[in-house]
């Protein structure tokens, strides 16, 4: 298999590559050159099989030759065998149409630790086979910082920067982060919101005189392997509740849109997908740009579903490349037009190729908040505010009749604690694996919202 870069002139690389490229040279996004498929009686026959097998089997087209079949199940039972569920991302039922599937069983309680585990260990296999380091700079909303931290913590060819935006995560969050004391781990707090952090990640990808001291990669859903993983659950969800047979709608809460474009992956691979509903708060870019065409920012509001806040949605870019005819050049100029002026419009082609899978529904913090009573009051399921979001947008999008709806259930609710016991009038506890954190040392240095300040801090500190 070989990736191509959705801005079409950064080289084709295979699997290990895109790895470990994380961005394309050219700052687009690494996609598959072409959608592997499997038939339906390929896809049944993946029915029941143990989650690690599962991915393995999914996932294998899309690592191609870059391991064998035996050593991605040994990586694969490797990753999941961190999780406190059987199932890894179990199912729940709320009602006759509505189900949860929740994706919060790993080390640090979101669904990043189910793609992130494995990219641990697919770094250190690459890297352990090419030799050399990788100097990881990533940018956090929350959660894949935890995640992140978690899986790399302690590599020997690994070290790991990550940004998060300064008061805007929740207590939960930034302790995950701050208190995993390891030497190649390093938390940086910086002025501004997570789309600033982002896009000095993805700047430092193009800057020489931090590239040419080190290899910088990506732990963010820039880096292709992050979606590969998440396409796993979509198909663990479909065959157990009657796929490929019955079509399943997904509603997704989203931000970065990586968790719904896994979703966008799994349909074009042949898994029988009825509706994508891309849920958002009232950082609302998405769905302006699904219903109207107008993918334009504004300034980002903080909300009770910090890991949404977010304005630059870096996956639907993959998207814009995919329905729109695979011409990169075409959308590096679009691209190019957006980062200048931070706005621009969906052609004809991206609105519809978009409207023949996905729908949207935003949600407000009213809105999120009943959703959240709605569940713990009639169905009995304590759920974070993300959560909540994807569910109000499942029970409030043009439904489907007969298909099952599945809520992706992205976070554990006592990541959320605060907002929740608002809600619903009960606080949820951590569970025990999360250890002792809030007595445990925090460490991290504060920053101002420069890309400067960034770089230098990033340069003096790698090793
Ligand atoms: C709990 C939670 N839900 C939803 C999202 C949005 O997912 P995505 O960025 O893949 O759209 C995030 C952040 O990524 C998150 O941390
Ligand atoms: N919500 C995310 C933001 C980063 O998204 P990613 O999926 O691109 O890593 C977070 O929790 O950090």
């Amino acid at each position: 298999m070989q990736y191509v870069s959705t801005r079409g002139s950064a080289p084709s690389l295979d699997f290990a590559g895109v790895t470990l490229a994380g961005l394309a040279s050219d700052g687009g996004l690494y996609v598959p050159a072409s959608w592997p498929r499997s038939s339906q009686d390929e896809i049944a026959a993946m029915r029941g099989l143990p989650y690690a097998e599962l991915a393995a089997r999914v996932m294998q087209p899309f690592v191609g030759d870059c391991l064998t079949p035996e050593r991605l199940l040994e990586l694969t039972t490797q990753a999941y065998g961190r999780f406190a569920h059987k199932a890894v991302t179990p199912l729940v039922q709320l009602d006759e149409q509505q189900w949860l599937l929740e994706l919060f069983h790993g080390p640090t309680l979101a669904f990043k630790d189910v793609a992130l585990q494995l990219l641990g260990l697919l770094f250190e296999e690459f890297l352990g086979r090419e030799g050399g380091t990788l100097t990881i700079v990533g940018a956090t909303s929350g959660d894949t910082g935890s995640a992140a931290i978690d899986a790399v913590a302690g590599l020997d060819r690994v070290e790991i920067f990550m940004l998060h935006p300064k008061g805007r995560v929740s207590d939960v969050q930034r302790r995950q982060m701050t208190t995993v004391r390891a030497p190649n781990v390093h938390n940086i707090a910086i002025e501004g919101s997570f789309d600033d952090a982002q896009a000095m990640v993805k700047r430092i990808f193009a800057d020489e005189s931090v590239t040419t001291k080190h290899r910088i990669g990506a732990v963010n859903s820039i880096n292709w392997a992050r979606l590969m993983a998440q396409v796993v659950y979509y198909f663990a969800a479909s065959l157990q509740l009657g796929g490929p047979e019955r079509k399943v709608a997904f509603s997704v809460p989203t931000g970065n849109f990586g968790d719904v474009f896994a979703g966008y992956v799994a349909a074009q691979m042949g898994l029988p997908i009825e509706q994508l509903v891309v849920a958002t708060n009232v950082n609302d870019i998405l769905h302006r740009a699904l219903s109207q065409g107008d993918y334009s920012t504004g300034s980002v509001t903080p909300t009770t579903a910090p890991s949404m806040d977010i304005q630059v949605s870096s996956n639907f870019e993959r998207l814009l490349f995919d329905v729109g005819g695979r011409d990169g050049a075409a959308l590096a100029e679009q691209m190019r037009g957006f980062e200048a002026s931070k706005a621009m419009n969906l052609t004809n082609a991206q609105r519809m190729g978009a409207s023949d899978l996905f729908t949207s529904v935003r949600a407000d913090e009213n809105d999120t908040a009943q959703s959240m009573r709605w569940a713990y009051e009639q169905c009995g399921e304590v759920i974070d505010p993300h959560t909540a979001i994807g569910l109000y947008a499942a029970r409030h999008a043009a439904q489907v009749q007969g298909s099952a709806m599945v809520t992706l259930a992205t976070a554990h609710p006592a990541k959320f604690s605060d907002a929740v016991e608002r809600a619903t009038g009960m606080r949820p506890s951590l569970p025990t694996r999360v250890g002792d954190l809030f007595a445990r040392e925090e460490a991290y240095v504060e920053l101002p919202g420069t890309y400067e300040a960034v770089r230098d801090h990033i340069v003096a500190n790698a090793s």
